[in-house]
């Protein structure tokens, strides 16, 4: 990153103007009304976001006071902090139409399969809308997918959210979860008893529960590990445990429902979290974006409350509704098997996609 020289101290307090200028450009020019894009000839996601998160203090000059330090580092972190999240929000945006685009192809193959079982062909103007429907929809696949490689894919989404992660914003969730593991084995032995097994779905790091490995044995998988440490794994292929005591006492979704773009898919990790997890005494950790719970059209807290509990997850051991986040503990009650984690009546989708709060300001 270039810095400026300054020739003369600047008075106290002020922010530097080579912060603005120089530190954030990356940034605030690579943003289009669209959302974000990065020059292509940066093929190095970390040099890209980088280029888009500077340090404060490196632009600040050496005479400077510290207050300026101070002023300079918080507004380059702020505004590093919100084109982090303007990429994070764009790549997520991105996979949920490339999600839609998908599904409604595989509508279309499945709708055409059917006219041809019965006979009909593509003379119905039905079938002719839904070629060229899905002919519109392969070429904004390809689009969609373009600047998801354009952003860095999935290892750039992974290492923004890993910066999301940093300790001056927040760290990671982890630390929500210790004190009602706590509450809820309040007699284990942290030095004698066999350790808690947590299963860290979408694991950004290896090291989230070091500090409490005397008691947390900690299994982190992701689709693409950051870390050697992590196994690669899709948590919807994992093999479930074969043996009782392969089984885990945590499972963690932070931040991995949203990110799935299917909402069928969504309901998928959730119900695969059941199998996972000690009947009875199980917890599942489950963090989403506040937005997701407070401002949506179509769900709330009541709804997924619901929705767990008809999975098996009948007793809600705690929730708390942050800035940012909602993190919720659920119990699994009900052993695999047993009512939760079955599907419906054949055909039927137990919870339809309903209208909860028309309200224009709320998402989709
Ligand atoms: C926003 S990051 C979450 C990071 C971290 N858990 C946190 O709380 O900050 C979402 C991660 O979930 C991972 N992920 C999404 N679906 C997954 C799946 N089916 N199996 C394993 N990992 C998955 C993605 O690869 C991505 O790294």
């Amino acid at each position: 990153m270039a810095v400026k020289k300054q020739k003369k101290p600047q008075k106290r307090k002020r922010v530097s103007v080579t912060a603005g200028a120089t530190g954030f450009a990356g940034a605030s020019t690579g943003i289009s009304p669209k959302g974000l894009s990065v020059p292509s000839s940066s093929s190095d996601p970390v040099s890209v976001l980088m280029a888009m998160t500077p340090s404060g203090a490196e632009t600040t000059s050496s005479t400077s006071s510290l207050l300026t330090v101070k002023s300079t580092k918080a507004v380059a972190q702020k505004k590093s902090s919100l084109a982090t999240a303007q990429l994070i929000r764009r790549y997520h945006t991105l996979n949920k139409e490339l999600s839609k685009c998908l599904a409604r192809i595989e509508a279309n193959k499945n709708a055409t399969e059917q006219q041809h079982h019965h006979h009909n062909n593509w003379k119905h103007g039905g079938s002719h809308k839904g070629q060229e429907q899905a002919a519109a929809d392969l070429v904004r696949i390809a689009e969609i997918r373009q600047e998801m490689d354009d952003l860095g894919g999935l290892d750039m989404y992974q290492k923004a959210s890993t910066l999301g992660q940093s300790k001056q914003r927040g760290g990671d969730s982890s630390k929500w979860l210790i004190p009602i593991l706590e509450s809820c084995h309040p007699d284990i032995n942290k030095k004698t008893d066999p350790p808690l097994r947590l299963l860290d779905v979408g694991a950004l790091s290896p090291h989230n529960y070091q500090k409490y490995s005397s008691w947390i044995h900690t299994t982190p998988i992701d689709l693409n590990p950051q870390d050697p440490l992590i196994t690669k794994m899709d948590f919807l292929e994992m093999p479930v445990p074969a043996s009782k005591d392969k089984l885990f006492n945590v499972v963690c979704l932070s931040l991995v429902v949203n990110f799935v773009g299917d909402p069928a898919q969504r309901g998928e990790i959730l119900r695969q979290a059941t199998r996972f997890l000690v009947p009875r005494t199980g917890l599942l950790y489950l963090v989403l974006p506040l937005p997701c719970i407070d401002n949506s059209r179509y769900m709330d807290h009541e709804l997924l409350v619901e929705m767990m509990n008809y999975l098996g997850f009948a007793t809600l051991v705690k929730h708390h509704f942050a800035k940012k986040l909602a993190y919720y503990v659920f119990r699994l009650d009900v052993a695999p098997g047993g009512s939760g984690g079955k599907k419906g009546k054949a055909g039927m989708v137990k919870f339809p996609k309903k209208m909860r709060h028309d309200k224009p300001n709320r998402n989709k």
